[in-house]
């Protein structure tokens, strides 16, 4: 696992993204605020019981982006996440590409005074895979029948 984040470009993942053998790396906050718009609601592709998940936008391709949602929460879960993900490599599991775990101090104003709050920011990046969820897929074939049927 390469520690240094910080110089990884859109560029550098999409050069992941070619090479199989590239290990998962720590991500920069503001590479994938970048490649989400900022986590915009355009390009959010869903969402689950901890997470929102975003696509990310390069030049050639695409990737998923998970901004996990109540970070103090779930820290355990995303640590374990973090450390399964990083051992598994397998083609019928979709590729971890890496992490961002970020903590900045913000000025926050809590009962008249200003304290020193930390905002912790928790994501996992994926390879994209652009058929949708499973369960959209089922229920999506279900329908199709359906509609041939009747
Ligand atoms: N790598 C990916 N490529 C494309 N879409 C994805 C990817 N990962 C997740 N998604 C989409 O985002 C949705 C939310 O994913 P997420 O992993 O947060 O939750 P989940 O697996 O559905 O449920 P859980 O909260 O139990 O993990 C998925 O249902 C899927 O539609």
């Amino acid at each position: 696992m390469d520690r240094r984040s910080s110089g990884i470009t859109p560029r550098d993942l999409e050069c992941m993204l070619c090479d199989e053998t590239a290990e998962p790396k720590t991500l920069p906050l503001s590479l994938l605020e970048e490649i989400t718009g900022d986590f915009s609601d355009e390009q959010e592709i869903g969402r689950g019981g901890f997470a929102v998940v975003y696509k990310g936008k390069l030049e050639n391709r695409t990737v998923a982006v998970k901004r996990m949602s109540n970070t103090y929460m779930y820290e355990k879960e995303f640590q374990r996440e973090v450390e399964c993900l990083m051992m598994v490599k397998h083609k019928n599991v979709v590729r971890f590409l890496g992490y961002c775990a970020d903590t900045q101090g913000s000025m926050e104003k809590y009962d008249g005074k200003f304290v020193m709050a930390d905002v912790q920011q928790r994501l996992l990046c994926f390879e994209y895979l652009p058929k949708g969820s499973l369960h959209e897929y089922i229920t999506g074939r279900i329908m199709y029948y359906v509609l041939v049927l009747f």
